[in-house]
C-alpha cells in the first residue's frame, strides 16, 4: 500500500534499550516509540472506478498500516481536515490497559475532535498480532476512514508457525450514496434501509460496472481502481493478515486453487486448520498461511463474496501473482463464486473450528455473573431500531468516561441496564411487537476484576421468517468464545454446550441467525467499554451496550477530550 511509506516518512523512533535474558543469554531489544502524525481529509476517489468522496489519511484509503512490535508505544497526532464533521478514531483490539482516554469513541471516552484540531492518541501495543483502526463517529468509517496495524513478536521471540513473508488485505464493502444520506434515512419515518453495497473493496479496490455512465463519473480504466496484486514465489509460504472493515456485509474471502491455514484470530494463536474459504466478519482479523504451490504459469483469483444476506453486490476480486508474471495480468479463468449466501451452517461450523492454539490456552475463571442480551430490530415512537432486552441505546452528550469521573449523576440514565429478558415468554422465531422497548443511555456496572458471561440472543426481526447476523465486539478487553447454539439458551442448562477446555479469546464474535453465543471476560481494566454490534448502522440505530468497572481509578480527563455536553465546564479558557 502506497500509505505504508507514508507512515515512514512521519515515524520518528526512539530506542529504548530492555534486556532480555532467554536461557543465559542476554539480548538487546527495543521498545520503540512511532510518533506518526496524520491529515484526515475528504478526497475525491474513484475506488470502485465510480467517483466519490471519501475519507483518507495522508490522501490514501485504506489509511497507512501501523507496523510495531509487541511492547512498543505509539503516538497518533491526528490533525481533522474535514471542514465539516468530527472525528474519533478507534484502534480496534486494542485494549488500551491503562490509557482508556486514547480509545477513540466519540461520546464514551472523548468528545469528537473538531474540524481544525488536533488529537493526539497515545498508546501500548501490548499483544503481538493483526489489528486494525478506524473511525468511531456517526457512519464516518464507511467513508473509508481504516487501516490496519500489524504488531510483531518481541525480538527473540518466534511465532509458532513459519512463513517467508506476509501481505496484508483489508476488506470493506463501498456504497455511492453518502454515509449523511445514509444516516438520514436511517433515522427518519418512514424508515429507509441502506440497501446493499455497490461493491466490495480490496486493499481499497473494487470493480463498478460503470456501463451506461459517463467516463468522468465512472471509468474502468481508471487506475485507482485496477485490482490488489499480491505477488508470491513459487514454492513460498506466505502469512495474509486479513481485517474486515465492513460497514455491513459479512464475507467470504477465498484464493482460488489455494488453501487456507488459519493460524491466529484477533491477535490470538489459533489451533491451525486448513478451508478453502474463510468467513470473516466486520471487526474480526485473521492470519492464514498459504503456500504457492500451484503452477507458476499464471496468476489466481482472490475473491470476497457476500453470505448471510441475499447479496446483489458483485464479488470483489484482486489478483495472487507468482512471480514472475506481469503482477496485474489477469488470470485465465473465472473467478470462483465463492460459497452460497444462505449456507448458515457453514458458517456456524467455522465458528465452531476455531479453538486456542496449543500452548496458548487461557483457562477462564468461573463467572460470578450472567448477563443475557436478546437482540431485537424495534420500533420506539414510530422509528425504527435495534434494542438489546427492548432497551435501544442513546449515547449521551457527555462523553461516559468524563461523566463517570467527575461523578456527574445527571449525564446519563442511572437506572440499571437490564440484565435479561422474560426468556419464558419471548418467542424467538416469531416477529414480536415489542411495544415495551425504549431508549436509554443506561449502563452495566461491574465488580472491578470481576468475572462475567455474556449470552448474546438472537431472535426474529421485524419482517417473517428472517434473523440478520451481527458481529459484536468489545472494547478494552479480549473475551473467551465459550460457544454458539442454535435456538434460545437453556437457561436450566446453562453451561452444558461449552468449550472450556481450548476456547479462543477474540475481541469481536459473530451471533448467528436464530443462535445464542456466549462468552467470558474478565472487567479488569478501569473504565468504561462498548459492546456493539459492529454493522455501522446497527449501531447508530442502538445496538450497544456499555459496560464499566473501576472508572473511579482512571486518569483525570485530558482537556483534549473535552470540548462538548457538560465537559465545557471544565476547560480552560
Ligand atoms: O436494520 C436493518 O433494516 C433492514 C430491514 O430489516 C428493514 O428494512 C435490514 O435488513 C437491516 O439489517
Amino acid at each position: 500500500m502506497a500509505g505504508e511509506i507514508l507512515f515512514f516518512k512521519g515515524t520518528k523512533s526512539h530506542l529504548i534499550f530492555l534486556a532480555i535474558c532467554l536461557v543465559g543469554t542476554c539480548l538487546l531489544a527495543e521498545a520503540k516509540v512511532h510518533n506518526l502524525t496524520w491529515e484526515v481529509s475528504y478526497q475525491s476517489k474513484s475506488l470502485d472506478c465510480y467517483k466519490k468522496l471519501a475519507i483518507a489519511i495522508n490522501g490514501e484509503t485504506p489509511g497507512p498500516t501501523i507496523f510495531a512490535t509487541e511492547g512498543d508505544t505509539i503516538i497518533v497526532n491526528v490533525k481533522n481536515n474535514l471542514l465539516m464533521e468530527n472525528l474519533a478514531i478507534h484502534w480496534h483490539g486494542i485494549r488500551q490497559i491503562g490509557t482508556p482516554w486514547s480509545d477513540g469513541t466519540d461520546g464514551v471516552s472523548q468528545c469528537g475532535t473538531m474540524p481544525g484540531d488536533t488529537f493526539v492518541y497515545q498508546f501500548v501495543v501490548d499483544k503481538a498480532g493483526t489489528y486494525m483502526y478506524h473511525s468511531h463517529y456517526g457512519m464516518q468509517r464507511e467513508s473509508g476512514l481504516y487501516g490496519l496495524i500489524k504488531v510483531a513478536v518481541p525480538f527473540g521471540t518466534k511465532e509458532p508457525f513459519a512463513y517467508y513473508r506476509e501481505h496484508g488485505i483489508v476488506l470493506s464493502d463501498w456504497y455511492h450514496s453518502s454515509s449523511y444520506e445514509q444516516a438520514t434515512g436511517l433515522t427518519s419515518i418512514p424508515y429507509v434501509w441502506i440497501g446493499e453495497p455497490q461493491s466490495l473493496l480490496i486493499n481499497g479496490r473494487g470493480k463498478y460496472d460503470c456501463a451506461n455512465l459517463s467516463a468522468s463519473v465512472c471509468n474502468e480504466t481508471n487506475s485507482e481502481c485496477a485490482p490488489a496484486s499480491f505477488t508470491v514465489v513459487p514454492g513460498r509460504t506466505y502469512r495474509f493478515r486479513i481485517a474486515s472493515l465492513t460497514s455491513l456485509s459479512a464475507l467470504s474471502f477465498q484464493i482460488e486453487g489455494h488453501n487456507m491455514t488459519v493460524v491466529e484470530a484477533d491477535g490470538n494463536y489459533v489451533e491451525p486448520f486448513v478451508t478453502e474459504n474463510l468467513y470473516i466478519y466486520s471487526g474480526e482479523t485473521y492470519s492464514v498461511l498459504v503456500t504457492a504451490n500451484q503452477s507458476s504459469s499464471s496468476n489466481y483469483w482472490i475473491t470476497t463474496n457476500v453470505v448471510g444476506r441475499e447479496p446483489s453486490t458483485p464479488i470483489g476480486q484482486a489478483i495472487l501473482n507468482y512471480y514472475p508474471n506481469r503482477n496485474h495480468k489477469p488470470p485465465i479463468t473465472t473467478p470462483p463464486p465463492g460459497p452460497l449466501w444462505n449456507d448458515t451452517d457453514a458458517r456456524k461450523k467455522q465458528s465452531l473450528a476455531i479453538k486456542a492454539r496449543q500452548g496458548y490456552i487461557q483457562t477462564p475463571p468461573r463467572p460470578e455473573k450472567v448477563i443475557v442480551l436478546l437482540n431485537t430490530q424495534n420500533k420506539v415512537d414510530g422509528y425504527t431500531k435495534w434494542a438489546i432486552n427492548n432497551v435501544s441505546h442513546t449515547l449521551p452528550e457527555t462523553p461516559y468516561l468524563i461523566a463517570l469521573k467527575k461523578n456527574w449523576l445527571d449525564v446519563f440514565d442511572q437506572t440499571p441496564a437490564p440484565e435479561g429478558y422474560d426468556y419464558e415468554n419471548y418467542d424467538i422465531y416469531s416477529v414480536q411487537s415489542n411495544t415495551n422497548a425504549t431508549t436509554s443511555s443506561s449502563i452495566y456496572r461491574l465488580e472491578f476484576n470481576s468475572t462475567v458471561d455474556v449470552i448474546l440472543q438472537n431472535a426474529n426481526t421485524m419482517t417473517a421468517n428472517n434473523s440478520e447476523t451481527h458481529p459484536w465486539h468489545l472494547h478494552g478487553h479480549d473475551f473467551w468464545v465459550l460457544g454458539f447454539g442454535d435456538g434460545q439458551y437453556d437457561m436450566e442448562n446453562a453451561d452444558a454446550n461449552y468449550n472450556l477446555e481450548k476456547p479462543i479469546m477474540k475481541n469481536t464474535v459473530p451471533l448467528h441467525p436464530y443462535g445464542w453465543t456466549a462468552l467470558r471476560f474478565q472487567a479488569n481494566n478501569p473504565g468504561i467499554w462498548l459492546f456493539h454490534c459492529h454493522i455501522e448502522a446497527h449501531y447508530l440505530l442502538g445496538m450497544l451496550v456499555m459496560f464499566e468497572s473501576g472508572s473511579w481509578m482512571v486518569s483525570e480527563p485530558p482537556q483534549a477530550n473535552m470540548g462538548c455536553g457538560k465537559t465545557k465546564s471544565l476547560m480552560h479558557p
